[in-house]
C-alpha cells in the first residue's frame, strides 16, 4: 500500500493532502497537526468529498499521534508559521527550526525509510535542519520551492504571451527567496526560445515579479499562498511514488555540483522512487554563475544563523 503523511494541517498541508487524495497519488494520506482535532476534521472533510470528485484514496487525521504515520513512503513537512506582511521568510527561522526539528525526529522514528519533502520556511535552511536531524542521505531529504517559483514564472509568461501555461517550459535555480535565479536561456514556449517571443524589458519585469511572487500574495492576503504550494508539493510526491523520473528544480544539499559544497539550493534534478536520482549540472554562463553565487551566499548566511541558534 502506498502511504503519504503530510505534517501540518494548515493551508498548505491540507491543500497538499487534498490533491494527493483526489488525484489518487497515494492509497492512504495521513494528515497530522498539533492543534486538537484540526487534522481529523480536514481528513474527514476530504474523505467526504470523495463521492463527489470520485476518488478512493483514504484520508486519516491525527492529533500528534505519529503511530498513525508509521511506514509512510513519503512525508511532506508543512508545519510552522507562515509570514505576515512586512516579514521576510528568514524572520521565521527561530520558531520553525524548532518545529521542523521535533517533527523530523518523530517522522524518522516511525517511517525510517520515508523520503522527506520540506515545505516550511525559510525553505532552504529548513531543508538543512530536516536533513541533519534525520541523518538520512541528502537525496532523501529535499525541499519544495523550485516547482512553485517556476510555476509563477510560467504563469506570468503565459499571461503576457496570451498562450496556454501548458506550453511554457522553464527552469529556475537558487534559494527560495529574492535571490532566486530564473533562467531565460532555458525557457521555451512550445519549443521556441522565449527571447524570440517577448522583448527583454517585459521579460525582466516578469523575472522581477517572480522573485517577489510569494511576497505579492502575502501582501494581498495577510498570510502566504497555499493552492500552488500545496499542488507543487503533491507533484513532487507523485514523481516519487510513481517513479516518474521527472525533471524538476528541487532544493538539495550540494556536494560539489556547480562548484558548491555544503549549501542547500534549488537545482534541476531527476526525481524518482529513491528521491533525487540525479542532480543535473547545467553549463551556466558567467552572468548566471554570478547570480547563483549571490543566492548561495545569502542561503549560507541563513544557515549560519541556524548553526548559531543551535537547534541542530
Ligand atoms: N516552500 C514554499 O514554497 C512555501 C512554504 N510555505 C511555508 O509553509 C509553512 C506552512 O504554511 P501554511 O500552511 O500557510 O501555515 P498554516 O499556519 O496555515 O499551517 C501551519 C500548520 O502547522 C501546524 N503546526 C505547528 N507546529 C506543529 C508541530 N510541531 N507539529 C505539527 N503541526 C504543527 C499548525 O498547527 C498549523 O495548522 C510556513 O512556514 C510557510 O512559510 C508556504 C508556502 C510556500
Ligand atoms: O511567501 C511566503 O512566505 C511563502 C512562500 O514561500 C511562497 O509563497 O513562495
Amino acid at each position: 500500500m502506498t502511504k503519504v503523511t503530510v505534517v501540518g494541517a494548515g493551508n498548505v498541508g491540507a491543500t497538499c493532502a487534498d490533491v494527493l487524495a483526489y488525484k489518487e497519488i497515494a492509497e492512504e494520506v495521513v494528515l497530522i497537526d498539533i492543534k486538537d482535532g484540526i487534522a481529523e476534521g480536514k481528513a474527514l472533510d476530504i474523505w467526504q468529498k470523495a463521492p463527489i470528485d470520485v476518488y478512493d484514496s483514504r484520508t486519516v487525521g491525527s492529533t500528534n499521534d505519529y503511530a498513525k504515520t508509521a511506514g509512510s513512503d513519503v512525508v511532506v513537512i508543512t508545519s510552522g508559521l507562515p509570514r505576515k506582511p512586512g516579514m521576510t521568510r528568514d524572520d521565521l527561522i527561530e520558531t520553525n527550526a524548532g518545529i521542523v526539528k521535533s517533527v523530523t525526529e518523530n517522522v524518522v522514528k516511525h517511517s525510517p525509510n520515508a523520503i522527506i519533502i520540506v515545505v516550511s520556511n525559510p525553505l532552504d535552511v529548513m531543508t538543512y535542519q530536516a536533513h541533519i536531524t534525520s541523518k538520512l542521505p541528502r537525496t532523501k531529504v529535499i525541499g519544495m520551492a523550485g516547482i512553485l517559483d517556476t510555476a509563477r514564472y510560467r504563469a506570468f509568461l503565459a499571461e503576457a504571451l496570451n498562450v496556454s501555461p501548458k506550453e511554457i517550459q522553464a527552469i529556475l535555480m537558487g534559494g527560495h527567496g529574492d535571490t532566486m535565479v530564473p533562467l531565460p536561456r532555458y525557457t521555451t514556449v512550445g519549443g521556441i526560445p522565449v527571447t524570440e517571443l517577448i522583448d527583454s524589458e517585459k521579460l525582466d519585469a516578469i523575472i522581477e515579479r517572480t522573485k517577489f511572487g510569494g511576497g505579492e500574495l502575502v501582501k494581498l492576503m495577510g498570510t502566504s499562498a497555499w493552492y500552488a504550494p500545496g499542488s507543487a508539493a503533491a507533484q513532487m510526491v507523485e514523481a516519487i511514488i510513481k517513479n516518474q523520473r521527472r525533471v524538476f528544480p528541487v532544493c538539495i544539499k550540494l556536494d560539489g555540483e556547480y562548484g558548491i559544497d555544503d549549501c542547500y539550493l534549488g537545482v534541476p534534478v531527476i526525481l524518482g522512487r529513491n528521491g533525487v536520482e540525479k542532480v543535473i549540472e547545467l553549463d551556466l554562463n558567467d552572468a548566471e554563475k554570478q547570480l547563483l553565487e549571490v543566492s548561495r551566499s545569502h542561503v549560507k548566511e541563513v544557515m549560519d544563523v541556524l548553526d548559531k541558534i543551535g537547534s541542530n
